[in-house]
């Protein structure tokens, strides 16, 4: 049998465990059946700059291991490849695993790697830049700005908590107008988030029964609570019906889905993709079907599709006259 080689990104310093017993316990689990060519990620060179070099070098497989950062990076280097990412948390949140329903052991994702299944799930692109999970308008996109890295290290997933609570302090609307390929939807808003595969944590993803990410849709969720207290209960139903796997059921909560978005907002509003601040409204994000090919334990079966829009603030629905986009 020809042995299988693989390149694998590895953060050194993600999450809070000991970076050095996660990398032999990798290799004491892969290297028997793999030849592993291990790059490190430095403060300077992110897990895409070289997972796109490995690439280039010929790797067949990449295997990344470290926070979510790592791995959307390193999965934004094989968006639109054939390449086959295997996912090996070691991060705070793990979100990135638990939107694509990945094992969060090293022991597991390694045995997933190993069992050699994989399939191709959606991704999309926000302004150009891929993206596996979310991009998120408003208060997502302030909360991950407020959760450095210091605090992440010392408070854990506690930290993203906190900026959240210290975020809702300073909630404040905006107006939106959101453009799919058949309607223009204007609404009063404090958040948006467009995902393409979010796990149940991130709250302010989850207006519709689940968001799916091999239906070749984004998922899109308005919360356009007005007051800290609306916000809370906002914030606290959607993460119950996302672990009821429910649809969101409060005026101040809508969803719809579509191939493509475009949002614009008064005022402009900060961006967060895949957990990076990357600038200001406006954006256009664009599902890519089947444009991420990973590694997986087994096959998830995708909820239902679903959309609720009536009860939202403002709300104003048109249909345009020509469907789809000028561009
Ligand atoms: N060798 C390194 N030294 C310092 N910083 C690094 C190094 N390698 C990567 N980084 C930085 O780590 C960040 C990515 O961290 P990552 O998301 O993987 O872990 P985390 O922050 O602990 O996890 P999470 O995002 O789940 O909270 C990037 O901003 C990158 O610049």
């Amino acid at each position: 049998m020809t042995r299988k080689t693989a390149c694998l990104v590895f953060n050194p310093v993600a999450g809070q465990s000991n970076p050095e017993q996660d990398l032999a316990q990798i290799r004491s689990l892969l290297e028997p059946e793999f030849d592993l060519d291990i790059r490190m990620t430095t403060a300077e060179m992110d897990a895409d700059e070289i997972a796109r070099e490995a690439i280039a070098d010929g790797a067949k497989v990449i295997i990344a291991s470290g926070g979510d950062g790592t791995l959307s990076a390193a999965a934004d280097a094989v968006v639109g490849t054939d390449i086959p990412l295997g996912v090996i948390s070691r991060g705070t949140a793990n979100a990135f695993a638990a939107a694509l329903e990945l094992p969060d052991t090293i022991e597991a994702a390694c045995q997933m790697i190993l069992g050699g299944v994989t399939r191709k799930v959606d991704a999309a692109l926000c302004n150009d830049r891929p993206m596996v999970l979310l991009a998120g308008i408003g208060f997502e996109a302030e909360t991950v700005e407020k959760a450095d890295r210091q605090a992440k290290k010392r408070f854990g997933m506690l930290a993203y908590v906190m900026a959240g609570l210290q975020q809702l302090r300073e909630l404040e609307s905006f107006t939106a107008e959101i453009e799919t390929e058949d309607r223009i939807i204007n609404v009063t808003a404090a958040a948006i988030t467009v995902a393409n595969a979010a796990p149940p944590t991130s709250v302010l993803a989850q207006g519709p029964d689940g968001v799916v990410f091999d239906d070749g849709l984004l998922d899109v969720t308005v919360v356009s609570s007005t007051t800290r207290a609306g916000a809370i209960a906002a914030s606290f139903h959607l993460l119950s019906t996302a672990l009821n796997e429910n649809a969101a059921e409060r005026d101040d909560v809508g969803y719809l889905r579509a191939e493509r978005v475009k949002i614009r907002t008064d005022p402009p509003q900060k961006v967060v993709l895949d957990g990076e601040i990357i600038g200001e409204t406006p954006i256009d994000v664009k599902c890519i079907p089947d444009g991420l090919t990973i590694f997986v334990p087994k096959e998830a079966a995708p909820p239902s599709a679903a959309e609720k829009l009536e009860g939202l603030p403002d709300l104003i629905v048109e249909n345009k006259v020509v469907v789809g986009f000028a561009d």
